[in-house]
């Protein structure tokens, strides 16, 4: 297990929204997390990543206790792409989080261009982030993360706020970061984004109602996630990975 976690409780004030999480996840395992509004999807994720840390209960990470020195291999995307931008340029922005963490300055330049490429923005370097698409942003948040050379990435609601070809864009990204062999978990609404997970975990009133493979997970139909796909969504999904690239070329 690269990440797990014994017995996690949470409270906001008096109310318990993580009650007795225990669970461990797999290096390279590609994971989602679902759940009705405020059923505990983005405390969990933020107490996994060190986000949060006023809880009780235990968190590992490769077996060492979640500390300040080991809860940097851990990445966070948020929901929304507008609050995670830092910089005045992109190159600015990808390099914050190296640039806090002493990274040198060649290897910072290398990591810029090998994070851009990999989220489909090489050229954008001296672009101001403002004048990105909301897919862009995100895709751009995920470059700032990767450049910091994560293992697990969590993603809340990444694509939520976007319009659908933004949704592709950034899933598709997410991809690549599986592809990568990073170890993703999604927490999503988007029945889309879920598609090629292994693994789906439910939460309800900040417990897990359900761990395990994600087509038993759609058998026992535990939860209404959001059905189906748009018609306009539908005619992108049946390109190609270069056919998609393509796309997304002539937009920028
Ligand atoms: N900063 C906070 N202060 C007080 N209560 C909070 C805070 N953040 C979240 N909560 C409450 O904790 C509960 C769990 O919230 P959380 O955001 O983890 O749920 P979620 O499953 O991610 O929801 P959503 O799908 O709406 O993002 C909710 O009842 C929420 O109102």
């Amino acid at each position: 297990m690269i990440l797990k976690c014994e017995n996690i409780n949470y409270n906001y004030g008096k109310r318990k929204v993580i009650n007795n999480v225990s669970l461990g996840i797999k290096k390279g395992q590609f994971t989602g997390i679902v759940g009705d509004n405020g059923s505990g999807k983005s405390t969990l994720m933020k107490i996994l990543s060190g986000i949060l840390f006023d809880y009780n209960g235990k968190v590992f990470f490769e077996n060492e206790e979640l500390n300040e020195k080991n809860r940097i291999k851990i990445g966070y995307i948020f929901q929304n792409p507008e609050n995670q931008i830092v910089g005045v340029t992109i190159e600015e922005d990808v390099a914050f989080g190296m640039e806090n963490m002493g990274v040198p300055r060649k290897e910072m330049i290398k990591k810029i261009q090998w994070a851009l490429s990999i989220v489909g923005m090489s050229g954008f370097e001296k672009r101001d982030p403002n004048t990105l698409s909301g897919g862009q942003k995100q895709r751009l948040a995920i470059a700032s993360i990767l450049a910091m050379d994560p293992e697990v990435i969590f993603m809340d609601e990444p694509t939520t706020m976007l319009d659908p070809v933004g949704r592709l864009e950034v899933y598709t990204v997410i991809k690549k970061l599986v592809e990568l062999k990073k170890t993703v978990v999604i927490a999503s609404h988007h029945s889309q984004d879920l598609r090629d997970v292994e693994r789906i975990i439910a939460l309800k009133n900040g417990k897990i109602i359900f761990d395990g493979n994600k087509n038993n997970f759609y058998k026992t139909n535990k939860l209404n996630i959001e059905e189906p796909i748009e018609i306009r969504t539908k005619k992108i999904l049946h390109m190609n990975y270069e056919e998609l690239v393509n796309k997304l070329a002539d937009r920028t």
